[in-house]
């Protein structure tokens, strides 16, 4: 069996008596795309913050690329290769929509912060930035200030900003949230034209998205894995549809 980029053992986290990870053990394959589902409040956003180190589990390990990542900061898990988008936009409106990828460049390549003034200007930062933007489809809109982006443009400019930092995998926390149908449908293309190539664990409300995209989906109650396979036998899952999916139909 292939070697998991990300394998999650037994993590736990409690804020009081709320259980919030209860016993979550899960893993992410090379190049596959793992939806993580759950109802609100099921500890779906808790969980990603733990994987990319916002917050400290109380127990279990976090495993990525073979290292024990699980004491580590944000930045080092990043500088590893585990690049995350945010549910809340991330990026700097005043910066041009390339120096915010380049931002993002510079700080993985750990370059002294006064070279920032220099950012886009910089070939070494702009070059992966650009690639970046291509890969995404924001190219011509490099020049433009990332608060005049649409919503879908802004999600696909943090994607980009993940790329640039060449990462190993991806966690998405709802790239689809507030974003139009037609942006949507976009931004689905772009990340199944992702797919193979990285690995990625999505967080995602759009269930029509998460049947389209995922290789695997897990699910999420009250901090609890119920059901984790294919789509189509998570689907037909009797406790999922019980806990989750029954009001979809
Ligand atoms: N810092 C905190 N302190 C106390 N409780 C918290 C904290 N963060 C989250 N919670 C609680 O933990 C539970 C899980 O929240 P979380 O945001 O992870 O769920 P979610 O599955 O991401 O929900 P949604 O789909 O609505 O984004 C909720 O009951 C929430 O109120």
């Amino acid at each position: 069996m292939t070697e998991p980029v990300l394998a999650l053992d037994s993590v736990r986290k409690s804020f009081g008596a709320l259980k919030v990870t209860d016993d979550v053990s899960l893993s992410l394959a090379p190049g596959e795309l793992h939806a993580l589902i759950g109802p609100n409040g099921a500890g779906k956003t808790t969980l990603v913050h733990q994987i990319s180190g916002m917050l400290k589990p109380d127990s279990g390990a976090i495993r990525f690329r073979g290292e024990d990542i699980t004491a580590l900061t944000p930045e080092k898990r990043a500088r590893r290769g585990l690049a995350r988008t945010f549910q809340i936009t991330s990026t700097i409106a005043s910066l041009s929509v390339l120096e915010n990828v380049a931002l993002g460049v510079q700080a993985k390549a750990a370059h002294p912060l006064s070279l920032f003034r220099n950012a886009a200007s910089d070939a070494a930062l702009n070059r992966p930035a650009l690639a970046a933007l291509e890969a995404v489809g924001l190219a011509d809109r490099a020049d433009v200030p990332a608060g005049r982006l649409s919503h879908g443009e802004k999600r696909a400019l943090e994607l980009a900003m993940a790329l640039a930092l060449e990462p190993a995998a991806i966690l998405l926390d709802e790239p689809l949230a507030g974003v139009g149908r037609e942006e949507g449908e976009r931004l689905i293309e772009l990340l199944s034209s992702l797919k193979g190539r990285y690995a990625m664990l999505l967080v995602e409300h759009d269930m029509a998205a998460v049947f389209a995209l995922a290789d695997k989906v897990s699910v999420l109650v009250y901090g609890r894995v119920i059901a984790s396979g294919d789509p189509v036998s998570v689907r037909a899952d009797a406790g999922v549809r019980e806990a989750y999916l029954g009001e979809e139909g």
